[in-house]
């Protein structure tokens, strides 16, 4: 079985202050889930230092939002997979729209990012998604597939499940405006089916182990709709990873789709 995973990325937010006022109030909701759901949290990458220390032997991990694809060297303002690793962490996102978009990241410099995290033995978390233009123009499937395929050209088709893929439409994130139920679930089903298309039997293995998280706009009274689907494998949450009562409420959320809620957790 796929383990739930649920990451809240912080974007550019936080404080030292707000950061361990918010890791505080998280860690006692979160309690009840740590043995059945992965959970982290990625923090912008000068606080990876304080909340490793504040979520100690947790079990809740560490990732970050973006890693160089370079090893080291003259890459002013870069920080290396290397390095990420060394401070502790266990994912690290790639290819995050804002990344693709406010940045120019393309689909290349995302797969290489890819192949250097996992070569430091961190998980990357491969963003893929459409923009509404590109929904509108029918293009969904193939902007994701053709995301995914430069990863897969870069470190072979049986490495993808080094990592996993988040779906995050870019028109969903940070908008309010969630894809329903029915749109994640086709876009989720057609990542599967991609990475499973090549003919041979390891290929339908990787697509029945990749983990699939959703994001955009996730917020506790839609997540449970979202994670009932079957292909939906958890949760890439941005504004509401910064509030730990909505956080909480989404790591239960997930472990209810999951059948995983501890008898004696209070949903409510
Ligand atoms: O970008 C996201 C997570 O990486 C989603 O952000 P929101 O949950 O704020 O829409």
């Amino acid at each position: 079985m796929r383990k739930p995973l649920l990451i809240g990325n912080w974007k550019m937010n936080g404080s030292l202050q707000a950061n361990e006022a918010l890791v505080m109030r998280l860690l006692p909701r979160l309690r009840a889930f740590r043995d059945s759901l992965e959970l982290g949290v990625c923090p912008p990458l000068p606080y990876l230092f304080q909340v490793r220390d504040l979520l100690g032997s947790t079990g809740v991990a560490l990732g970050a939002q973006n890693a160089s694809a370079f090893v080291s060297g003259a890459h002013t303002g870069e920080v290396s997979v290397a390095m990420l690793q060394e401070l502790g962490c266990r994912y690290v996102l790639v290819g995050h729209s804002e990344r693709r978009t406010l940045y120019g990241e393309t689909n290349q410099d995302v797969a290489a990012k890819f192949r250097a995290a996992m070569s430091v033995g961190l998980t990357p978390v491969l963003c893929v998604g459409e923009s509404l233009e590109e929904r509108e123009a029918d293009q969904t499937s193939n902007v994701v597939a053709k995301q995914i395929q430069a990863v897969i050209n870069e470190v072979g088709l049986s490495s993808l499940t080094k990592g996993v893929v988040a779906y995050e439409p870019v028109w969903a994130i940070g908008t309010g405006r969630t894809a329903t139920p029915e749109q994640v679930s086709i876009v989720h089903q057609d990542i599967r089916s991609f990475v499973g298309c090549d003919a041979s039997e390891a290929s339908q293995d990787i697509s029945e182990d990749l983990r699939i998280i959703y994001g955009g706009s996730v917020k506790p009274k839609n997540a449970i709709d979202l994670f009932s689907l079957s292909d939906v494998d958890g949760g890439l949450i941005g504004g509401a990873s910064l509030h730990s009562k909505g956080f909480g409420a989404i790591a239960g959320a997930l472990a209810e789709a999951y059948g995983l809620l501890a008898d004696d957790y209070e949903t409510h």
